[in-house]
């Protein structure tokens, strides 16, 4: 098993991953103010930028325009996906085996956990297999890890966020993305229960250039080892920019207003 730190999809200890399965996730919907975004070659061009190390992609993107990128950018191929239509418990359908991410160029693969769903058992035994093909092929696994189901909707109370961290280092995974719990001390709290394993900041919906970026310096003051990002970088007119400022401060850990000052 080749050590997290020595994967590409990790640039000194952190990372930062460019999220863009929302087409299926969410649908066209997220598109809409960026109507020119819907072209997934668009935000590929956008992971070139040296601040990100991985793009996350399902499989057909990755079939149908990794190709022109492969040499500029590190695939993270998430192997499960639901899409919004889907009116029952959260769950989410493995639609791609590790065997195949592999084929196609995958440096990582990504896998949706939805803890406290009714179909948490039957998402563990899946990741379980996920997990242990994965390590046959030296691929690191970075776990959507989000508690959800019946009583326990989109959330993002501290002691749920410290849970979903440790689910991800109990269960094998390199990386666990969770949603931002609220305060730097509970971020903190959710990162020491993840052991030694790596937990990044999931992005979440599009906000202000400082509002955004004061919460990933605190993520990261907290312990977290980086961003899974979407909608707050290619939604923006200028992903170029804030991705200028996410380097000083995810990396170089300088404040949120002096990153933000120096891409002025
Ligand atoms: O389930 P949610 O919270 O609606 O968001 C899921 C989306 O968020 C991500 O995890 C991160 O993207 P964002 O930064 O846009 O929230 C995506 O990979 C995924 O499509």
């Amino acid at each position: 098993m080749i050590p997290i730190d020595d994967s590409p999809i990790v640039r000194d200890g952190k990372s930062l991953i460019l999220a863009m399965d929302h087409g299926l996730e969410h649908g066209p919907v997220d598109f809409e103010e960026v109507p020119q975004k819907l072209d997934p070659s668009t935000v590929f061009e956008t992971a070139t930028h040296d601040a990100v190390t991985a793009m996350a992609v399902q499989k057909g993107i990755a079939e149908g325009y990794y190709p022109s990128y492969e040499d500029d950018v590190n695939l993270l191929l998430k192997v499960n996906g639901t899409s919004n239509l889907w009116m029952g418990e959260y769950d989410s359908a493995v639609n791609c085996s590790v065997d195949y991410a592999a084929e196609i160029g995958a440096d990582a693969v990504g896998f949706t956990l939805y803890g406290g769903s009714n179909h948490e058992v039957e998402m563990a035994e899946e990741f379980r297999n996920v997990q242990e093909d994965a390590r046959e092929h030296d691929l690191p696994v970075v776990m959507w890890s989000y508690p959800r189901g019946q009583g326990l909707k989109n959330d993002t109370k501290p002691e749920v966020i410290s849970y979903a961290t440790r689910l991800g280092l109990e269960l094998g995974a390199d990386i666990a993305k969770v949603k931002y719990p609220g305060s730097p001390d509970a971020m903190e709290h959710a990162c020491k229960a993840a052991g030694d394993m790596k937990v990044v900041m999931s992005g979440g919906s599009k906000t202000s250039d400082y509002e955004f970026l004061s919460t990933v310096e605190a993520a990261v003051q907290a312990g977290a080892k980086g961003l899974a990002v979407g909608r707050n970088v290619w939604q923006r007119e200028d992903p170029t920019r804030i991705l200028d400022a996410l380097e000083k401060v995810i990396y170089e850990e300088e404040p949120a207003e002096d990153a933000l000052e120096a891409t002025e």
